[in-house]
């Protein structure tokens, strides 16, 4: 089986609170695998796991057939967080400079995917503004782009379309299913419907629980439902009356 990311049986406590319990996916070579769920249900807890940044409390997480976390596998992740780790006091073009040298980039290869990946989310004007000056949308892009900068195999996106424009978030999901063409796997995060309805497959996430999983249509038609809202309500519901 062709799979990029195998989480098995994972559960993660903080002390005695219990954030993920036992959850199992696997995401295939070239799919666009979304993760959605509500505030606090456990998604950026498990794309961290699945980047190396955390480690699970119980169960296994293989990344490239490789245990997490692994300090080689990392670069082979491109990963977007929520909160952006960015250089406020330096330009987009400064924090690009240093993420690209961070993955090796360098010369004319780094001018070129800094360029690339800065018109992919339309900041190529505002590349020598210092970051303090950027919205919070622009901060958004700029961390894409950074994510994007070495052509990582995997993208793990964490709510990256949170305060970006309609039309913005159009050519970025565009960028994604080409990225995903050309052989990158992408897990994105998402509390977004419509957006959860972009991906190839999607893991519902409740309470830190995998309610379901499938295609958004698989997930639809399932539960006779015209929406994934429908469906992920008829899920959440169907868990609580067990
Ligand atoms: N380092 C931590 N220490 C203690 N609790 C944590 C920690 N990180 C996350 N949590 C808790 O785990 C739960 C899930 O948080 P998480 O951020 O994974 O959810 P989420 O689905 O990504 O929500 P959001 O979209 O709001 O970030 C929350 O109750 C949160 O308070």
């Amino acid at each position: 089986m062709n799979a990029v990311i195998q989480v098995s049986n994972v559960s993660k406590s903080f002390g005695s609170h219990h954030v993920l319990e036992d959850i199992s996916l696997t995401v295939k070579k070239n799919e666009i695998y979304g993760l959605l769920g509500p505030s606090g249900a456990g998604k950026t807890t498990l794309v961290k796991m699945i980047a190396g940044i955390e480690t699970p409390s119980d169960g296994k997480i293989k990344v490239l057939n490789t245990l997490m976390p692994n300090l080689r596998n990392m670069t082979q992740i491109g990963f977007m967080a929520q909160s952006d780790a960015l250089y406020l006091e330096l330009s987009g073009n400064e924090n690009l400079e240093f993420f690209a040298s961070i993955y090796g980039l360098k010369g004319k290869r780094q001018r070129e995917r800094i360029e690339h990946a800065a018109s992919l989310v339309n900041l190529t004007d505002f590349l020598k503004k210092p970051v303090h000056q950027y919205s919070g949308g622009m901060k958004r892009r700029l961390s894409l782009a950074a994510a994007l900068l070495h052509e990582p195999d995997i993208l793990i996106l964490d709510e990256p379309t949170v305060g970006i424009d309609p039309v913005l978030r159009q050519s970025i999901w565009k960028e994604l299913y080409k990225l995903s063409d050309m052989g990158t796997t992408i897990l994105v995060t998402t509390h977004v419907m419509d957006e959860a309805e972009k991906c190839g497959q999607l893991g519902m996430l409740r309470d830190g629980r995998l309610i379901a999983s499938g295609s958004p249509q698989q997930l639809r038609e399932s539960t006779s439902s015209t929406t994934i809202e429908e469906a992920f309500l008829y899920y959440g519901g169907a868990r609580h009356e067990n």
